[in-house]
């Protein structure tokens, strides 16, 4: 049977409020208070992180800690490869999203001639570089970091020379080119976007099944329509930022946005789609309790985490069988 191996990593430098590196350790909270032993049955390896240097000055106005962010980035994507090439299928449980480019480099180092095409659940695109970002903050930014995306034709800000140096760096970590190609991502109920992610999405023809659709035609549909998009690639990665669910569930990630996604419609949209057989990964984002009360986003997130890696499991059973 096909081995999980959960990947933590608590890095939150790339995210514009503070507490999302404390996210893992509110699931393994919540993992208690749901009395389940799902923390120990599965393999976990953790990441270290470099949080440190939050306590330094930010040089790089356009792209906060980009310095760390390549550091980090370089980590989870070797330890992404890592876990892909003993056979064992990563589950990646991070802080900000921006690791999310971290992930998708490793998958594509570890499988450089297989086509890779990305679900993205989530309030934002994240399609941003230092040329376009209205934050600063690189969790804005994977998408772009895995599609060597610029997006200069847009731009709004003149990054420094030593920030566009480390972006061009990070554009090649696992592979040298892009990872992936921008037609080949799927967004699954995003709903805060700025002028230069839309003429990427526009330019790209990138479909956005929004949290309308999903409600109007049910998440098994909206599933097979995320996939049914992805039939060229021969394999695919699930990104789910937990802000793709509405606010009203819980405060507890940095930026929340109305009309998001309902737990159950959430937790049915990943297991679903981790069913498929080309899903390679999984990874979940941005669960920050200090911004709860009663740890609500987290026991809801351990929720979805518990029932998405049970159907990884189902299915690398229905495979060999
Ligand atoms: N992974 C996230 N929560 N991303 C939020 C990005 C928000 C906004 N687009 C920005 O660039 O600042
Ligand atoms: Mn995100």
């Amino acid at each position: 049977m096909e081995t999980i191996k959960l990947l933590t990593v608590r890095s939150e430098i790339a995210a514009g409020t503070r507490g999302a590196g404390m996210g893992i350790d509110a699931l393994i909270v919540a993992s208690l208070d749901q009395k389940s032993t799902f923390f120990k049955e599965h393999k976990v390896q953790n990441i270290d992180d470099v949080n440190n240097i939050l306590f330094n000055n930010n040089d790089y106005p356009e792209a906060k800690h980009i310095d760390g962010v390549f550091t980090m980035l370089n980590r989870v994507s070797n330890h992404t490869y890592d876990t892909l090439k003993s056979g064992e299928t990563p589950v990646i449980l991070a802080g900000d999203h921006s690791t999310a480019a971290g992930t998708i480099s490793g998958i594509k180092k570890a499988f450089p001639n297989q086509k890779l095409g990305v679900i993205w659940i989530d309030a934002h695109a994240d399609f941003h570089s230092p040329y376009t970002t209205p934050s600063g903050n690189m969790h804005g930014m994977p998408l772009a970091m895995v599609s060597g995306i610029d997006n200069k034709e847009n731009a709004v800000n003149e990054p420094s020379k030593e920030t566009v140096a480390y972006w061009e760096d990070i554009k090649k970590v696992g592979t040298t080119s892009a990872k992936i190609d921008p037609s080949d991502v799927v967004f699954i109920g995003v709903r805060d976007t700025e002028g230069p992610e839309n003429e990427i999405m526009k330019k790209h023809n990138i479909r956005n099944i929004t949290v309308d659709e999903v409600r109007e035609m049910g998440t098994q549909a909206a599933a097979d329509l995320a996939l049914n998009k992805l039939t060229d690639c021969d394999m695919i990665y699930i990104s789910f930022d937990v802000d793709s669910m509405d606010p009203s569930i819980s405060r507890g990630t940095g930026t929340p946005v109305e009309h998001g996604l309902t737990v159950e419609e959430a937790k049915d949209l990943n297991t679903i789609l981790v069913s498929n057989e080309k899903v390679v990964c999984w990874e979940m984002v941005e669960v920050n309790p200090t911004l709860d009360r009663d740890n609500i986003m987290a026991n809801n997130a351990f929720r979805i985490l518990n029932e998405t890696v049970e159907a990884i499991k189902k299915k690398s059973l229905l495979m060999v069988g």
